[in-house]
């Protein structure tokens, strides 16, 4: 895939500030190591989930796209479906399928749930 053709897996930081109302604290999903997570809804109605990249990265423009095209190629049934990236400036955003059940670990490692989960089903 060409970076030519990544325009439209590319948003518009502006649409993405709308979506997740500013990142504001009340659309916080969560944290991870790569940044803080947002809850977004995109105007057609689509719900996102927005991976703000923390700062200082020292990855050019065209590195960032190209490595966002590669997982964009990636598909399979047991991970997050990355739908597209956002750039401007310095930021640096990730925008994925919004997941309601949360994380997996949260089924995984609690007491109730994890009985949920036998271990045929996690190693489908
Ligand atoms: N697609 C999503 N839908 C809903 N919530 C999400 C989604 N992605 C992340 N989150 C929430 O944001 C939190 C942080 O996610 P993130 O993927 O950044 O980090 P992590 O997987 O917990 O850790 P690390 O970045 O260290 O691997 C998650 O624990 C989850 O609660």
């Amino acid at each position: 895939m060409k970076i030519g053709s990544s325009e439209s897996l590319q948003y518009n930081f502006s649409t993405i500030k709308a979506a997740t109302n500013d990142f504001s604290e009340n659309n916080k999903l969560g944290r991870g190591g790569f940044g803080v997570v947002y809850k977004g809804k995109l105007i057609d109605g689509t719900e996102i989930a927005v991976k703000r990249l923390v700062g200082n990265s020292q990855q050019g423009d065209i590195e960032f796209k190209n490595e966002v095209l590669l997982v964009l190629k990636l598909r399979h049934r047991n991970l997050v479906r990355l739908l597209g990236f956002s750039i401007e400036g310095k930021e640096r955003l990730l925008i994925y399928e919004f997941l309601p059940n949360a994380s997996l670990d949260r089924f995984v490692f609690d007491q109730t749930k994890r009985t949920l989960l036998d271990w045929e089903t996690r190693y489908i």
